[in-house]
């Protein structure tokens, strides 16, 4: 395990955002590494950084300095296309709301990222019809998120972010908008991503039962790693 090369690194990353002539620096000179099939939880209080920094390493915002890397591919020197491109097969997001489009079904949902990748219509059908069985949803497929409960509808969410078998899956606050029974069944999941799908997850919590279930916590504030902070490790 300790020779296994990092599927995550940053490193040395600053990130700085201009508000009018005020420059607020949000991340300030922060590196760590995630190993393969690990899951991380990221805490820290509100405005410490976490959402920049999740963003940073899934490719929907780029440092103003430093280096992120993902797998083999340095991220942080893509433009807007490689990364919108690198992020269709590489990254499965999971959000607090779901992100659902309304109108459309379960189904729908979660075939929405395979439209963007060559595939025929067969192969989308059975990644689909695959992914909402592994949530547990194979008799909602054609219920739109209306017609379903905040934890159907992140498990939709979950099955959209497997879909194209990506090799890093970030999460933030997954659990945040669900009680604590149907918080507690979108844990098993991801857990269950993790030991049967060798999933790689990174998930920001402000959540302790959250946290309390993953395999590592590095706690942020102000921008910086706090020293120390892996006590709610799992093992
Ligand atoms: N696009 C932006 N422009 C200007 N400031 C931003 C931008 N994005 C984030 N910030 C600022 O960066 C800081 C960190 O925000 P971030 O969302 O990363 O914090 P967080 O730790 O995820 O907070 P929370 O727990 O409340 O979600 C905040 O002060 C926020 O206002």
């Amino acid at each position: 395990m300790a020779s296994e090369q990092p599927i995550v690194r940053v490193e040395n990353v600053h990130k700085y955002f201009t508000r009018g002539s005020e420059r607020v620096d949000v991340l300030n000179g922060l590196s760590l590494e995630v190993r393969p099939c690990e899951t991380l939880g990221l805490m820290g209080p509100s405005g410490s950084g976490k959402t920049t920094l999740l963003n940073l390493i899934a490719g929907l915002d780029r440092p103003s300095s430093g280096e992120v890397w993902v797998g083999s591919d340095r991220i942080s020197t893509m433009n807007e296309s490689q990364l919108a491109r690198w992020r269709t097969t590489a990254i499965g997001f999971i959000f607090q709301f779901y992100h659902l489009l309304p109108v459309l079904s379960a189904y729908e949902n979660v075939e929405l990222p395979l439209l963007l990748l060559p595939m025929s219509a067969a192969q989308r059908r059975q990644q689909v019809t695959t992914a909402l069985e592994l949530v547990g949803l194979e008799n909602r497929m054609s219920h739109r998120p209306g017609q379903l409960s905040g934890g159907q509808q992140q498990r939709v969410g979950i099955a959209r972010a497997i879909v194209t078998d990506p090799l890093l899956i970030v999460a933030d606050e997954p659990t945040g908008d669900l009680d604590a029974k149907s918080a507690d069944e979108i844990l098993n999941l991801m857990e269950e991503l993790r030991s049967g799908l060798q999933k790689t997850i990174i998930l920001v919590t402000h959540d302790p039962r959250a946290a309390q279930r993953t395999d590592r916590v590095l706690m942020l504030d102000k921008g910086r790693l706090v020293d120390g902070a892996s006590s709610l490790t799992r093992h």
